[in-house]
């Protein structure tokens, strides 16, 4: 069954407390997004699974070079998942992954701004890493022309475990998880939307349904 992950790109504890709250119910993955992390450090980390000790909590750290050092620091704090970019060396992914191995936790490779996501995901997960996300992060997605459907074609020719991140929604989740991403990564459309439980719920039915 493909899965759920809420995306938290708000910037306090406190209000990334209280949104999980409301869609924990429907979500698989909680995320702490990067900003958030950046802003809060990594006690960010330990209060959302302490109050989510159910869920998987994903640390977006888009570590770029000491990977074993940063996914430890992550993973002491509570962290199951946390990430690597993939324009980093494979050293570090390697590092990371020696981290989580320790831990009994997982790497996630972000492709956000290389050039071909799909070779580098069929080259990552040679490395242990649990999935690849591919991502068109928001200043992507806020340049003229942007279309989720180059994630979506990407997905579908990966051949490994993916999951898409990128302004996943309601209109284009179904397709997400068609194309064979195992999980959809939805943030503004979680954390923007009026009723973010509602639209959480309407994402969870829609992939249980796909
Ligand atoms: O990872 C993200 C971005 O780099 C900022 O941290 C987002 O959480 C990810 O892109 C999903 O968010 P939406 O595109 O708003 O769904």
């Amino acid at each position: 069954m493909a899965k759920l992950q809420v995306a938290i790109d708000l910037l306090t504890t406190e209000e990334a407390l209280a949104l999980a709250a409301k869609v924990a119910p429907y979500v698989d993955i909680i995320e702490l997004g990067t900003p958030l992390i950046k802003n809060m450090g990594s006690s960010v980390i330990t209060a959302m699974k302490n109050a989510h000790p159910d869920k998987l909590v994903f640390a977006d750290l888009k570590t770029a070079d000491a990977g074993e050092l940063e996914a430890d620091i992550a993973f002491k704090a509570g962290a199951d998942l946390v990430t690597v970019m993939g324009a980093a060396g494979n050293a570090t992914i390697i590092g990371a992954v020696k981290a989580a191995k320790a831990h009994g936790k997982g790497v996630v490779v972000d492709t956000i701004g290389y050039p071909d996501r799909v070779k580098r995901a069929q080259e990552v997960i040679e490395l242990g890493v649990e999935f690849v996300e591919l991502h068109a992060g928001l200043d992507e997605q806020w340049t003229a022309g942007y279309s989720i459907q180059v994630l979506i074609d990407e997905a579908a020719r990966a051949g490994v475990p993916v999951s898409i991140a990128g302004g996943v929604n309601i209109d284009n989740v179904t397709a997400v998880i068609k194309a064979g991403a195992q999980v959809a990564v939805v943030g503004a459309a979680i954390y923007g939307a009026e009723d973010p439980a509602a639209a959480a719920k309407a994402l969870r039915e829609a992939i249980d349904a796909a």
